[in-house]
């Protein structure tokens, strides 16, 4: 593990925890937008126009966050687009790297062994985690914006006029409801099983459990009621979703201490899960042998021997009757 401090390497954790013992994740530094004209986004600097061939992600197959951007890469048509490099599943002394490893790619962009090498080309003096994703612009060489959860609604958007791709899973229309939605998942699941997984207290760790339980209890009753969470139409919200759902049962159950129930043991939310994962492109970016390997192999102090545990088998290609 490590982290920058004044553009300097050092080992440790910058994650920051309360009094009592509970996780709290950092913000985002990089918030520039990406907008089809160049002007400026809601955050950050003005002058990054959409453009094919002008932008490249750096994820991690294995986190929930740089998914989301993986699968709007997918479903908008912008793999032609936007370049992609895949960061090794380990997360190791020098934080994320580009050694080689199934599944995983090298830094196509700049040749860098290791993550932290554009943080510090974007800003030389940056201090903080070194988080995917990063979307990184090649002509200015620099970070756009390491918040997937305003990489996917460019990508949702910012290119439409370059693709034709017209989707829109963030509608005018239901914007209050998919915000209202986004804010419980955000909190109670798809931070909260971090928040059980990364607790150092029993109080901590209990109460971001039941917060998360509860939580999957109102999904349950919500999806019996709609095929999507905002209603007929799948949005941003059911992606945000899904990515912690497709790794709950192989790695928060048992890694992060889960445990209450399996995703597999709600009716409605697994056959839901199942639902999004046969959407056409999706199943190509859930890469489950990395998804276990960096949990169980990178967090030593929740599972010192790194053992990665080969089950459980789920079949994620089972009919899911929500048509
Ligand atoms: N707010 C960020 C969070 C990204 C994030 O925490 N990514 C994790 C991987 S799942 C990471 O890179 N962690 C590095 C670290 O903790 O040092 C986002 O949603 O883009």
């Amino acid at each position: 593990m490590s982290l920058l401090i004044n553009g300097e390497l050092r080992p440790g954790w910058l994650e920051e925890e309360t009094e009592d013992g509970e996780f709290i994740r950092q913000d985002s530094q990089f918030r520039s937008w990406i907008t089809a004209d160049g002007a400026a986004g809601p955050t950050g600097d003005s002058g990054f126009t959409a453009e094919a061939g002008r932008y490249h992600l750096y994820v991690c197959l294995a986190c929930p966050w740089a998914h989301r951007t993986l699968i709007f890469r997918c479903l908008k048509g912008l793999d032609d687009l936007i370049s992609v490099s895949v960061v090794n599943p380990f997360m190791l002394e020098q934080g994320w790297s580009f050694h080689a490893y199934p599944g995983s790619t090298e830094d196509h962009i700049n040749g860098f062994g290791y993550l932290h090498q554009a943080y510090t080309l974007a800003q030389p003096d940056y201090t903080g985690i070194i988080t995917v994703p990063v979307l990184w612009d090649k002509k200015t060489q620099t970070i756009v914006n390491n918040e997937s959860s305003e990489i996917i609604r460019m990508f949702n958007s910012a290119f439409d006029d370059l693709t034709g791709n017209q989707q829109d899973y963030y509608p005018l229309a239901l914007r209050e409801e998919i915000d209202r939605i986004n804010a419980r998942i955000y909190e109670s699941v798809n931070n909260g099983v971090y928040r059980s997984g990364f607790a150092t207290t029993q109080e901590a760790y209990e109460r971001a459990f039941d917060a998360l339980f509860a939580s999957l209890d109102w999904l349950e009753d919500l999806l019996a009621q709609r095929r999507y969470l905002a209603g007929d139409v799948v949005t941003e919200s059911d992606w945000r979703l899904f990515t912690t759902l497709v790794r709950f049962d192989a790695v928060y159950f048992g890694h992060f201490k889960c445990n209450q129930r399996r995703i597999v043991d709600y009716p409605n939310l697994w056959a839901y899960t199942r639902d999004l994962y046969q959407v056409p492109g999706i199943a190509e970016t859930v890469n489950m042998q990395q998804i276990k390997t960096h949990y169980y192999a990178s967090h030593d102090s929740i599972n010192p021997t790194g053992i990665v545990p080969k089950g459980p088998l789920i079949d994620f290609y089972a009919p899911h009757g929500r048509g």
